[in-house]
Order: C-alpha cells, then sequence, then structure tokens
C-alpha cells in the first residue's frame, strides 16, 4: 500500500486561459497509507480526470503524483502498481469464479498455495465461497460484479485500489449490502481505497474521508460527520444532506441579524460574524419556535410533507424557502399559517464568498 501525494493541475485544452478550462484546478492532496477515501461530486467536476491520473491513464498538464514519496507522474498504471475496478464487470466469461479471482495472482507467480488461501479469504468476504466453481459466462451482472470487486481485492501488494462508480450496475438491496461490506473488507484488508461516486449515501457509508469537489476544485476533505456538520463551502451544505442546507442571504451586525426586513437578536454563546454574509442552517436542526425569540424568525408555512420517518416542512421568510425536517410526533401548522423558525443556534454555520467564517 502506498501514501499518495498529489500536487497538480490538469486541463484537456494546450493552452488554458481561464478557470473553465482546467477539469481539475491547481492543488495538493494526500491520501493516506490504508485510508478509505471516495471523491464525491456532480457529473463533470472532475472526479474520473483525478481518478484516471492516480492510476496512469492520464499523465496531468501540469505537476505531479508521487507514491510513497517517489514521483511516478509519467509512470505507467502496471508501475504504479494500481488494481481498479470500473462501472461494468471484466471478466472472463471462459473461466470460473475461482479462476477469475486468483488470475492476479497467477499473473504475479504466486504460490498455489498461497492463491488458494487469498481466493477464499476474498471469496468469503464478498459470499462467492460457495459459487467457486462455477463457470461466469451464467451469472448475472451482480454476481459477475462481485468478481470484479474480488478481482480489485485480492492482492494485498498493490499501491492501492480504485473504484470508478462500481455499484452502478448492482441491484438496489445488493447495494447496501455491498457497500457496507465494502466498509469491513477494507477494516479487515488495510487497502488504500478511492471510491468515485456522485452518490453521496454510497461515499458516506463507505468512506473514512470524503473529499467533495465541484467544477475542478476539492471543495472539502473530511468525516461524514464534518460535511454534515461543518460544511466549509456552500456547496458542501447543499450537496449532503437530504434535504441540503438551508443558505440564507443575511446581514449581521452588533448582535442582530437581518433577514428579508425581519431584525432577530443572536442568542447569548452563539458566534456570528459582521457584514454580508450567508447563513446555513441545516433542516435537522431547523425548529419551530415562539416568534419574536433570539435566533426565531417569521415564516409562512408553504407545504408540509409527511416522509415516513419524519415530516418536512417548506416555509417562507420573505423571498427564500427554508426547509425543517421534524419528526412524526410534531403537530405542524397548515399552509398559509405564519410560523417561528429557529435559525441561529449552535449548529448555525456562516459564510463569506462561500466559504465558511463561523
Ligand atoms: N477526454 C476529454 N477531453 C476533453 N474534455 C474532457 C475529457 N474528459 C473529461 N473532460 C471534461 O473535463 C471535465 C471533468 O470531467 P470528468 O469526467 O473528470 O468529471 P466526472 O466528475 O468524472 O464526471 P462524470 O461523473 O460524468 O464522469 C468535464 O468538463 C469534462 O467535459
Amino acid at each position: 500500500m502506498a501514501r499518495i501525494d498529489l500536487d497538480l493541475s490538469h486541463s484537456y485544452v494546450a493552452h488554458p486561459q481561464s478557470d473553465e478550462d482546467y477539469a481539475l484546478l491547481p492543488m495538493t492532496m494526500t491520501f493516506r497509507d490504508g485510508g478509505a477515501y471516495a471523491l464525491l461530486g456532480p457529473s463533470g467536476c472532475g472526479k474520473t480526470t483525478m481518478l484516471n491520473i492516480i492510476s496512469g491513464l492520464l499523465e496531468p498538464s501540469h505537476g505531479t503524483v508521487h507514491f510513497d514519496g517517489i514521483d511516478k507522474t509519467g509512470a505507467t498504471p502496471q508501475a504504479r502498481n494500481i488494481a481498479q475496478v470500473f462501472q461494468f464487470p471484466v471478466v472472463y466469461d471462459t473461466m470460473t469464479v475461482g479462476e477469475n479471482l486468483a488470475f492476479p495472482l497467477r499473473n504475479r507467480n504466486m504460490p498455489a498455495a498461497q492463491i488458494k488461501a487469498r481466493v477464499g479469504q476474498i471469496a468469503e468476504m464478498l459470499e462467492l465461497n460457495h459459487q467457486l466453481d462455477q463457470r461466469a459466462a451464467g451469472l448475472s451482472a451482480d454476481a459477475k460484479q462481485k468478481i470484479s470487486l474480488g478481482r480489485g481485492l485480492v492482492r494485498s501488494d498493490v499501491s492501492a485500489v480504485l473504484f470508478d462508480e462500481p455499484l452502478t450496475v448492482i441491484d438496489p438491496q445488493l447495494k447496501w449490502q455491498l457497500r457496507r461490506k465494502l466498509k469491513q473488507i477494507h477494516h479487515e484488508l488495510k487497502l488504500t481505497l478511492i471510491y468515485v461516486t456522485h452518490d453521496q449515501v454510497e461515499a458516506l457509508t463507505f468512506a473514512e474521508q470524503i473529499m467533495v469537489m465541484s467544477r475542478g476544485k476539492v471543495v472539502q476533505v473530511g468525516t461524514p460527520e464534518d460535511l454534515f456538520e461543518r460544511p466549509a463551502h456552500t456547496f458542501v451544505g447543499h450537496f449532503i444532506g437530504s434535504p441540503g442546507m438551508n443558505i440564507l442571504p443575511i446581514e449581521s451586525a452588533d448582535g442582530v441579524i437581518r433577514l428579508e426586513g425581519q431584525s432577530v437578536p443572536v442568542p447569548a454563546g452563539i458566534a456570528s460574524a459582521r457584514g454580508h454574509i450567508k447563513l446555513g442552517i441545516r433542516p435537522e436542526y431547523t425548529e419551530l419556535a415562539e416568534p419574536g425569540k433570539p435566533g426565531v424568525f417569521s415564516a409562512v408555512v408553504e407545504k408540509v410533507q409527511n416522509v415516513g420517518t419524519y415530516q418536512l416542512l417548506t416555509a417562507r421568510v420573505g423571498s427564500h424557502l427554508v426547509r425543517a425536517r421534524l419528526g412524526l410526533e410534531h403537530d405542524l401548522p397548515e399552509p398559509g399559517a405564519t410560523a417561528g423558525l429557529a435559525l441561529l443556534g449552535r449548529h448555525s454555520c456562516f459564510y463569506r464568498d462561500e466559504e465558511l467564517i463561523a
């Protein structure tokens, strides 16, 4: 396993002029030896570009890639000793499940007894142990992708295992199991895993550290808890969570916050910042409260939805929609009614130029 350091930028254009010409803006990034990482972001943000630069399929237009302190910028995927799992299964139909799993080890001339032991271990982890002698040809897409995952994980001497949206073809129920399985496998095998996805649930279940990307930039690296509790950028606030964070433009001065003509005192003990800034509060921390109390804004209820395990209240503060996730035990006001919403508290975040400041 290896520690991987990136210090680079990448443009697919020969002479980039502006930020828009870059698939990856200048960045430095470290993947710890043995860490489980997810690269998370919407389509086109640069995830695959970063993964291909790490694997060696693509050379960055500027900068370097180091594995364990050794410059690997121009090295091929083979020379980097990387294992990759793609969106669609890569298996040999004429071979059995066991032979497919053993293939990367046979290629390295590993002794037969060791191959048998390692294949057995991986097959058991992925619950393929009862199918080892079955031919791959007749298997479902799900089973074939499990073999691909197994082939990616079977070698213990790789620098890292890279996954590019590997659960896309998997049935939803099995997807849920496999996400947890991969986390457990990481725990047991201590491989450096880098997992690309645009699905926040996938990233949050699997990874220890999540790199959230937007338009060629890594906007935050953190644990699932960091991303939820203290989004470093308004994009992370929007992107993580269901629904995302409420982000509201405010004016803050002398312990009073103005939002759409309402002036509300900041509750005692809450750190704020001055000026024209943005307030972020997660729907999970947005509560109904008595209007007129510190931190409570007056809102007009638009909609109340029962979402099974909680109720989602949508209300308007001036021209801004605010969402609150509330327990089923609450008796909620009807649409059109005026309600107080507590938006300022210890979970409030404040942003200037989209970056977290308090
Ligand atoms: N071979 C290429 N030539 C030119 N531009 C490219 C090439 N590959 C990607 N791009 C551009 O680089 C940017 C980043 O693309 P990339 O595929 O890395 O994003 P992504 O986050 O992986 O998206 P997706 O989830 O859709 O694969 C996009 O604007 C894309 O159009």
